[in-house]
């Protein structure tokens, strides 16, 4: 089986940026190895702090944020860096290639009841017309992330990256520490039974998605004219691994719970680094209204609804916004 810096060279990705890619990935083998020895590493529960979204800190997010940061802050490729538990850009190395923005823990709920979690990173070029340390470095459309990709800390450990070309899937091999190619390509079924959406917020929706929703119900019954199956893992990582691996939609749409949030999931390391997986996998991951990797981002912690998963699904779906 193939090792992933011969496959990264092999598809003619620049060494700066897979000693980068490497840089995440020596930090994620160092939160896989606390998530694999659970209450006797001491990271399970809560701090006592809030994150800038008003969010509680589990022990577990600081200390993959601060691993992350660490060892980001040390590698020179980096010229900023953002993060879900960080308020603002941190600045790096002066005029370094690279910036990072990355979701250090993903589907926190799950740290204590040993469910799936995972870290997603996405990586751009800096920019050189505005100052190193801006948030504006940032403001970049989804399409031009230069690499994506996500590890799920599952009950086996696994990396799923994208450099652009096809979304590889590679697992760590605790053997000898390393992550080794396991699935060359990744392609999504177009056509799906499953869908994936916190049906507890039903009552929250915009009407467009309750009747999506309720003619997937009907099944063989309803307009769809096919049974469907439902799976949520309270982790988008989790949830977007199962369908980049056998199909399926994933929906987080905008609703009416709290005015000042009408959407969940973060753009800049939540939806766009998964969008960019996923559309490098043959799938499709839009809002309600457009493609997620067109939005020009104007904060760092801004949220958008998403819509992702096997392309015809996503499409129909989209459709009864149209309407
Ligand atoms: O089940 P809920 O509460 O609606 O939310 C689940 C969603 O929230 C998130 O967990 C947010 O991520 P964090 O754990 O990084 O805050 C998503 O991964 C997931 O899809
Ligand atoms: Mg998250
Ligand atoms: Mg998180």
């Amino acid at each position: 089986m193939q090792r992933l810096t011969p496959r990264l060279r092999k598809d003619g990705v620049d060494l700066e940026l897979i000693m980068l890619i490497r840089t995440i990935l020596a930090a994620s083998k160092e939160i896989a190895f606390r998530v694999n020895q659970g209450a006797l590493s001491g990271i399970l529960g809560s701090t006592l702090d809030e994150n800038i979204q008003g969010e509680t800190q589990k022990k577990l997010d600081v200390v993959a944020n601060q691993l992350i940061k660490d060892m980001l802050l040390d590698n020179e490729q980096v010229r900023a860096l953002a993060s879900e538990e960080e308020d603002t850009i941190v600045a790096g190395t002066e005029n370094a290639p690279y910036i990072v923005a990355f979701d250090p823990l993903d589907g926190s709920s799950n740290i204590d009841i040993n469910g799936s979690i995972g870290t997603i990173f996405t990586i751009y070029n800096a920019r050189n017309d505005v100052p190193n340390d801006s948030p504006e470095q940032f403001h970049q459309r989804g399409k031009y992330q230069v690499c994506a990709g996500y590890v799920l800390y599952g009950p086996a450990t696994m990396l799923v990256l994208s450099t652009g070309g096809p979304t590889r899937c590679y697992t760590l091999d605790a053997t000898h520490g390393g992550y080794l190619l396991t699935t060359e390509a990744l392609d999504i079924p177009s056509e799906t039974q499953e869908y994936a959406i916190n049906g507890a917020n039903q009552r929250f929706w915009h009407t467009e998605i309750k009747q999506y929703i309720a003619d997937l119900i009907q099944g063989e019954e309803g307009i769809r004219g096919k049974r469907f199956n439902m799976r949520w893992n309270a982790a988008m990582v989790g949830d977007v691994h199962r369908i980049l691996t056998r199909g399926g939609i994933f929906c987080y749409p905008s609703d009416t719970k709290d005015p000042n949030q009408p959407a969940k999931l973060r753009l800049l390391y939540e939806a766009n680094p998964l969008a960019m997986l996923v559309e490098n996998a043959n799938g499709k991951a839009c809002t309600e209204t457009g493609d997620i990797l067109d939005i020009l981002p104007h904060d760092i912690h801004q949220r958008v609804p998403v819509i992702m998963g096997s392309r015809n699904e996503v499409e129909t779906c989209l459709n009864y916004y149209k309407q």
